[in-house]
């Protein structure tokens, strides 16, 4: 089988939300599908209506298919400080035509206030690996984990854009979603994440390439991209007016400020290019003087987070089958 939908970016490509179709008759949430985590997570006819502002909410008792798994228990925390937890259903999940008969969905007794602010997220549907799944006493396995015998191919690709409507795909690459060819670099999942070494990087059209090992994850999670203080020191030096705002919690510049565009390297001799437009996120004030990096450090994380400021400049294949990330240039 094989099967693909629609993700489309919220104010800023903050995220991407996905139509997710779960239970019997059908119940449709928008959810951030997510490759930094791996817990399906739902807001839920269990969430508190305090904690409830304008989601969908995916109720078990009218799905003839769900399933409560009986003393099963989720919590999670995000490294933002949000968190969410509950109990567990198995039910139908359908999403871009492909489908699984008992996926663990987990619905949110409890969930911070970040999420129940984010009001079009239903919930976040992770696709690392099992093996960081937060169900207790036993871990669920993913989405894909549990499509993934029955793809063509037992991969799933991420084609994320700016400001416009993008793609994942199950099962199939699609060889008119990417421009060259699809660079293959190995994968190590022993932390349960899509993670990779990229050589080093380049900081505008003409600069010189930097041999500086980047260890990160594929996360499409994550709004920004997180790298070693001294790579993101080294670009803002490039950037006129740019400073380190504790304020603020990172990096702003001045919303006119010209941003060189940054080059990730791949495997031995390619790179993805992230234009400069894509290095500034979103305004820190009203007047839209100042504006956030799209580019901010990974102090304290243990390793970097390659996230949507740098995943929607490219083609992404996560290839499970081969334990392996393909990137492309679109
Ligand atoms: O959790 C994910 C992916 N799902 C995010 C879902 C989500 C978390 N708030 C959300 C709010 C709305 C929608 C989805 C989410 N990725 C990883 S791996 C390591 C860290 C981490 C660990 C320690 C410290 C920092 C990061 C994170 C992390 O917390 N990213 C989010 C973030 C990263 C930086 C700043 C803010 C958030």
């Amino acid at each position: 089988s094989t099967g693909s939908v629609v993700t489309t970016p919220q104010q800023y490509d903050v995220e991407y939300l996905t139509p997710v179709t779960i239970g019997t008759p059908g119940q449709n949430l928008e959810i951030d599908i997510d490759t930094g985590s791996s817990d399906f997570w739902v807001f839920s006819s269990e969430t508190p209506k305090s904690q409830v502002d304008g989601q969908t909410c995916y109720n078990p008792n009218k799905s003839s298919t769900a399933k409560k798994l009986e003393g099963a228990t989720w919590e999670i925390e995000y490294g933002d400080g949000s968190s969410s937890s509950g109990d567990v259903y198995l039910d139908k999940v359908k999403m871009g035509g492909v489908n699984f008969s008992s996926q663990a969905v987990e619905v949110a007794s409890k969930v911070s206030a970040e999420f129940t602010a984010d009001t079009n997220n239903d919930g976040l549907m992770g696709l690392a690996f099992g093996s960081i799944n937060q169900v207790r006493p036993q871990k669920q396995t993913t989405f894909f984990e549990n499509l993934q015998s029955s793809l063509d191919k037992p991969l799933f690709t991420a084609d994320l854009k700016s400001g416009a409507p993008g793609h994942f795909n199950f099962g199939y690459i699609d060889k008119n979603a990417y421009t060259g060819s699809i660079t293959y670099t190995p994968v190590n999942s022993t932390q349960g994440f899509w993670m990779w070494t990229s050589p080093g990087y380049t900081i505008g059209a003409s600069g010189k390439f930097k041999s500086s090992p980047i260890e990160g994850i594929a996360d499409t999670g994550t709004t920004l991209l997180l790298l070693p203080s001294s790579v993101v020191k080294a670009y803002y030096k490039n950037v006129s007016g740019a400073s380190y705002q504790s304020s603020n919690g990172g990096y702003v510049f001045p919303c006119d400020a010209t941003l060189p565009s940054f080059y990730v390297s791949v495997g031995d001799d390619a790179r993805i290019k992230i234009p400069g437009k894509y290095m500034s996120y979103a305004p820190v004030d009203s007047q839209g003087q100042n504006c956030f990096g799209g580019l901010q450090t990974d102090d304290g994380i243990g390793f970097s987070i390659f996230g949507d400021v740098f995943l929607k400049a490219a083609f992404v294949v996560f290839d499970a089958g081969k334990e392996r990330l393909g990137l492309a240039a679109k």
